[in-house]
């Protein structure tokens, strides 16, 4: 912690946390500010509120007071000493009685900045937003209007639905997500790698084509440009893989979700709104696992009243960098499914099959997997299921797709050769390519290597790695990166949303050699989009990145950099998402010890959502 870190002139638990490296400054003063405002002399639920600013940055919408030191503690990078932590007991009982905090049912004209429900403690604007998710959510569930009768849903999921591939003992799951679209106003469909949600999207389209009389006005998107490219260029592909006629499916253009929405940086509102309400009858969103809490809001409230809405994703990947984890919550507690639509969905179910089934009132979980039958697929699932010994076991197996090389703080010469090779051909490819102004061959080398950290700092983090491989690159490869240039190259993400150049914080480009001077090039469907330097508000270089910044991103290979077994943010959704960002092959450099801890330990993250919703 830096000086620049500390607050001048905090008292009593604020000066403490502040010290410790736990509370920013921001934290701080915002505490300070409400509790001056609201004469709050209390230094406990001082420390309460500034840790319920906090809790944001780390994607949690709420405290749980109760837990707080835990759910404190897993997002650091570093463990401080021993905290004065307060008596959860106490300290809940002070909250309920600050002038600050408004009660679980209170309404909203008391202008009272907190809120405590239960033990939950939010800042009043995120209980809000969560209360509109819920009530949006609870409205779209209730009424459900089947899109056709039920006799004629079932001939097209005949036609649709041939499954010759899926083994006899599976149940269609891929069958049962389509029928719910078709059934309920907002369906999730949830699962891991290669267990065909693209090939699911691609048909519920084709269904709903098939069931409207003309053609209904369908949305695509995704939280980011990559997703959304990747989402489109997936779904194309696998539209024209249908037979006739389904081959023929009309496929939007994927949006980013700001896009879709509207939504301007910095403003909390979107365009498209209750009085404006986006026109699509059928909104499909993919990559939930990266949509927090206030985007989906927007979502929810932009929907025409009958619109139906499908959100794909895995529930299992680390939770969006804002706050809101709304898939893992809205999968995981979900009610169970009403008899009436058990019912209608038996009608229209293959009776050849055993009977798939909701996990929950409206998520049907894809569990059958396509792809990934090697290492990479036992190691995602023994990391799912969180089996530590069977997940080490695999990387330990000599598998040709996946590999544990032990290190600490330094590299052993061996493995440094190794992860050099690999570092060093994606960069001779990415260069080689940039360099005659080839972009898509230098976007398809970006997708070759990329090193991932769960450390943003330190030995283990992002900034040594970033260090690290640049100096690997300029050492192998001749005229490479002088120092501080937009050279030829260097692969770089947008760290700003900025949709009136069209680029969005997360998206990674590379800049290439072209007869007007460097440009950005970023993927975007077929045909790689250039940009020129003045249209880049802000990036980074990014040889390496966060697990956490490369959510909706695949890569051929991955390496990922694990920190020492003590570090907080060893979690199993942390190393399940590296894991699965590989299609070919994971090498994973840190201990045993610290893969299994990660894998034993599920993230921790307090929501109001995640409590079961009344059916
Ligand atoms: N019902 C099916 N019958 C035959 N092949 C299938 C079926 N479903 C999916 N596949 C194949 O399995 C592979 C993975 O499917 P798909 O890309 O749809 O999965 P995904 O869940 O979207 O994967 P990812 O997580 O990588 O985006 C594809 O090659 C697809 O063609």
């Amino acid at each position: 912690m830096t000086t620049a870190d500390q607050v001048l002139g905090a008292t009593g638990l604020l000066a403490e946390f502040n010290a410790a490296g736990v509370l920013a400054p921001a934290d701080v003063h915002t505490a300070r500010l409400i509790g001056d405002l609201w004469t709050e002399p209390n230094d406990s639920v001082r420390l309460a509120i500034a840790l319920a600013v906090r809790a944001l940055r780390s994607g949690s919408v709420c405290l749980d007071v109760t837990r707080l030191a835990e759910q404190v503690m897993a997002t650091l990078e570093e463990v401080p000493d021993a905290l004065p932590w307060p008596d959860p007991d106490v300290w809940v009982e002070a909250i309920r009685r600050s002038p600050a905090v408004a009660a679980a049912k209170a309404g909203g004209s008391s202008g009272q900045p907190l809120r405590l429900v239960d033990d939950l403690l939010y800042l009043e604007r995120w209980w809000r937003t969560e209360e509109v998710v819920r009530h949006q959510l609870e409205q779209r569930s209730v009424e459900t209007v089947p899109l056709a009768p039920l006799p004629r849903l079932r001939r097209e999921l005949d036609a649709l639905f041939d499954d010759q591939a899926l083994p006899a003992d599976e149940p269609p799951h891929q069958r049962l997500a389509a029928a719910m679209t078709a059934l309920n106003q907002v369906t999730v469909v949830a699962g891991g790698p290669g267990t065909g949600k693209t090939t699911v999207v691609a048909k519920i389209l084709a269904l709903h084509e098939a069931l409207h009389d003309t053609p209904p006005v369908v949305a695509l998107a995704a939280p980011t440009g990559k997703a959304a490219a990747r989402l489109e260029e997936a779904v194309r592909r696998s539209v024209d893989d249908l037979p006739a006629p389904w081959s023929s499916t009309a496929v939007p253009d994927a949006l980013t979700l700001h896009r879709l929405l509207g939504v301007r940086p910095g403003q909390a509102h979107a365009r498209h709104n209750p009085d404006n309400p986006l026109p699509h009858e059928l909104v499909v969103v993919d990559e939930m696992s990266m949509v927090s809490l206030s985007q989906m809001a927007l979502l929810l409230q932009a929907l025409r009243p009958h619109a139906r809405l499908v959100l794909v994703g895995d529930p299992d990947q680390l939770t969006p960098v804002d706050a809101g984890a709304v898939l893992a919550d809205i999968t995981r507690a979900v009610p169970p499914t009403p008899d009436r639509m058990l019912t209608s969905l038996a009608e229209v179910a293959d009776r050849e099959r055993p009977p798939a089934l909701p996990t929950g009132a409206g998520v049907a979980t894809l569990s059958y997997t396509w792809r990934f039958q090697g290492g990479i697929g036992r190691l995602a699932r023994a990391i799912r299921a969180g089996d530590a010994d069977a997940a080490v076991e695999v990387l330990l197996s000599g598998a040709d797709d996946v590999r544990l090389s032990p290190a600490g703080s330094n590299l052993s010469p061996a493995t440094a050769a190794a992860i050099r090779d690999q570092v060093v051909e994606a960069g001779r490819a990415m260069h080689a390519a940039a360099d005659t102004g080839d972009a898509r061959k230098a976007l398809n080398a970006l997708e070759q290597h990329r090193v991932l950290c769960a450390h943003r700092s330190g030995p283990f983090g992002v900034s040594r790695w970033e260090r690290l491989v640049q100096d690997w690159l300029r050492g192998a490869i001749s005229g490479y990166g002088p120092t501080g240039d937009l050279y030829p190259g260097l692969p770089i993400m947008i760290t700003e949303n900025d949709p009136d150049v069209g680029l969005y914080n997360g998206d990674t480009g590379v800049i290439v050699r072209t007869p007007s001077g460097p440009r950005a090039a970023f993927a975007r469907g077929g045909v790689p989009r250039l940009h020129t330097p003045l249209e880049l508000n802000a990036f980074e270089p990014v040889h390496a990145m966060t697990v956490h910044k490369s959510q909706g991103s695949q890569f051929r290979r991955i390496t990922l950099v694990l920190p020492p077994v003590e570090s907080p943010l060893l979690t199993r959704e942390l190393v399940y998402t590296a894991v699965t960002r590989a299609s070919e092959h994971v090498e994973v450099i840190g201990s045993p010890e610290a893969f299994a801890r990660a894998v034993s330990r599920p993230a921790e993250r307090a929501s109001g959502l995640g409590r079961l919703r009344s059916p």
